[in-house]
């Protein structure tokens, strides 16, 4: 992972043209970056030999050495899927495929499988997930909406939007086998919309997908696609589920719980929490393994416990090591918990210190009705703060596509080595692109929901967050071998607990405090539960008493 060799690659250019474009007219400002050693624009990958960029990028993927040999790890069940796939992309007759498994139970594994496998023949595989965390795990990988191009706003009948002699379109042509992971995640529209397009790029208007070989995958146990003000009935339909499309999707089932596996106990709990089966009490509410609980005494110092049980932020050397940091998060389902525990962790790390404000604004509005202070206490989805507080070494995550083809994409985790006036001097710490150094530029970011407020917002600032914590939605797809989850409030949506309890290997390296200490509810709670405890876990006693909170499933979504 760490011997990857270190290059330099400047993404300033872009970041200089939108500030000097953007009116940031201070001459001395202007005169500075341009100190900044431009580099060289590289038209390469602009046309070769006619073969459009997309292709060229996807041609030049190197195998992982390390993924060659993952087939020969597969289980029974990842092994029948391989194999199936790797049949019907031989055959080049075009099928679809859904690989159904709950969390853990080794999806993306096996894609990264069939991704070495099919590109070590020299054959081309698009590599997509819905997330951008998920497809920066796949080699390659990108997200399925930046990739097929399918509009942010969607309704029943789109269409993506390239054209048929778009790189795109010819890179779909090319392609032996698309992958599209985390399709549960994405509304049914947007995998329609793919359809249609496909089986217009191949004239083949009666076929789904054109007759190309596709791979989706997913596990509707978890975190589902977002529906603005959604009702549970709305939020069900726009799944995948719901669409004409499934009957024609081949289901592959995963079942073992690979990322589980030597907390046999845990993986069954999991399954339990992900189909709504355990056991509730009068609330509604869960039972956690007391083992897993960490103390919620009245004094308010449950955070700083949870903290300092997933970072030991006292060991300067190891919270430096970006192997230590990166093995560990703190989730929470709000943006604003995120940010507490962002900001208590920075504040605790040692190092030289750097805080960048924003530049925030509103188009269109000559009577200042919104000044930027009020503007500067904004912090929407997917937006970094208006204060960003850094410290050389500290881990940040990504949050926009700004060069997906060299791994920055939305999603990678970095660390800092570096300030400049404005750039950050970040290295890529995960999979693929691992030890290259970067720099990232000062951007205009809008939230990517246009009907959040009832303004034009734009946020000039580092396209990135902290990640010492990271939202539960965010961590979908990840294994975290050390994971904190704060819950002062319950969960508010459909496998949103599950995912988060879900992250872990095992009952022992995972800590949930949660907003209230509830020993009272033991009153309400079936007897039954009990026992389920008594027989699985030796920190249970007899005792009916213990933590408990809320889990929402939608079962309807997890049968047809
Ligand atoms: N056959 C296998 N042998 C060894 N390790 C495996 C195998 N399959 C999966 N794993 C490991 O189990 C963990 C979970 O796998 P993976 O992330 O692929 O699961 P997933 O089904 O995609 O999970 P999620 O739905 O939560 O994203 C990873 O650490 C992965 O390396």
């Amino acid at each position: 992972m760490w011997h990857h060799q270190k290059k330099i690659r400047a993404y300033l250019y872009q970041g200089l043209l939108d500030s000097i474009q953007a009116g940031e007219q201070n001459g001395d400002a202007v005169r500075k970056r341009k100190s900044f050693p431009l580099p060289e624009i590289d038209k390469q990958h602009e046309m070769t030999n006619d073969l459009p960029r997309e292709i060229i990028e996807e041609t030049s993927i190197e195998v992982d050495p390390e993924d060659t040999s993952l087939h020969k790890n597969l289980n029974t069940e990842q092994r029948m899927a391989y194999d199936e796939i790797l049949a019907t992309v031989d055959r080049q007759r075009g099928g679809i495929f859904f690989v159904d498994g709950p969390g853990g139970t080794g999806k993306t594994f096996l894609y990264r499988a069939l991704l070495a496998t099919v590109r070590g023949q020299g054959k081309i595989v698009v590599a997509t997930a819905t997330s951008g965390v998920v497809a920066s795990i796949m080699p390659g990988g990108r997200t399925a909406h930046s990739r097929f191009k399918i509009p942010l706003k969607i309704d029943d009948g789109a269409i993506c939007s390239f054209t048929k002699q778009s790189g795109t379109a010819k890179l779909l042509q090319a392609a032996s086998l698309i992958i599209w992971d985390e399709a549960s995640m994405t509304k049914r529209q947007t995998v329609e919309a793919l359809d249609k397009s496909v089986r217009d790029i191949m004239d083949r208007p009666d076929l789904p997908f054109g007759g190309r070989t596709v791979v989706f995958g997913g596990d509707f146990r978890q975190v589902l696609p977002v529906v603005r003000k959604g009702t549970r009935a709305q939020i069900v339909d726009a799944s995948l589920r719901r669409s004409e499309l499934w009957d024609c999707m081949r289901q592959l089932k995963l079942v073992r719980n690979m990322r589980a596996q030597n907390d046999p106990w845990f993986a069954e709990y999991l399954l339990r929490i992900g189909n709504g089966t355990e056991e509730t009490n009068d609330d509604g509410e869960i039972l956690l393994p007391r083992s897993i609980c960490v103390a919620n005494k009245t004094d308010d110092n449950g955070l700083d416990r949870l903290i300092d049980s997933i970072y030991q932020t006292g060991n300067a050397s190891l919270i430096k090591d970006p192997r230590y940091i990166t093995s560990r998060a703190i989730l929470s389902t709000r943006n604003d918990c995120v940010d507490k525990i962002n900001l208590k962790m920075i504040d605790r790390f040692q190092g030289e210190e750097m805080v960048y404000h924003s530049f925030d604004s509103v188009e269109d509005d000559p009577h200042n009705y919104y000044p930027p202070e009020y503007l500067n206490t904004l912090t929407p989805n997917g937006l970094p703060p208006h204060m960003l507080k850094l410290k050389i070494n500290c881990p940040i995550i990504l949050l926009r596509n700004i060069d997906p083809a060299n791994g920055l994409c939305n999603g990678t985790r970095l660390v800092v080595r570096g300030f400049q006036k404005n750039a950050i001097d970040a290295e890529i710490v995960v999979r693929q692109h691992s030890g290259m150094r970067v720099f990232l530029p000062r951007i205009p970011l809008c939230p990517s929901d246009d009907d959040m407020f009832p303004f034009s917002f734009k946020r000039k600032q580092f396209p990135i967050r902290l990640s010492f914590a990271m939202t539960i939605n965010k961590s979908q797809g990840q294994t975290i071998p050390n994971v904190g989850v704060y819950l002062p409030e319950p969960v508010f949506s459909h496998g949103q607990l599950y995912v988060a309890l879900s992250r872990a290997t095992a009952t022992s390296n995972i800590k949930v405090l949660t907003g209230t200490h509830d020993e009272n509810k033991q009153k309400n709670k079936k007897t039954t539960t009990c026992d389920t405890y008594t027989k699985g876990e030796k920190n249970m006693k007899s005792t009916t008493s213990g933590t408990y909170t809320k889990n929402i499933v939608y079962t309807e979504v997890l049968t047809k």
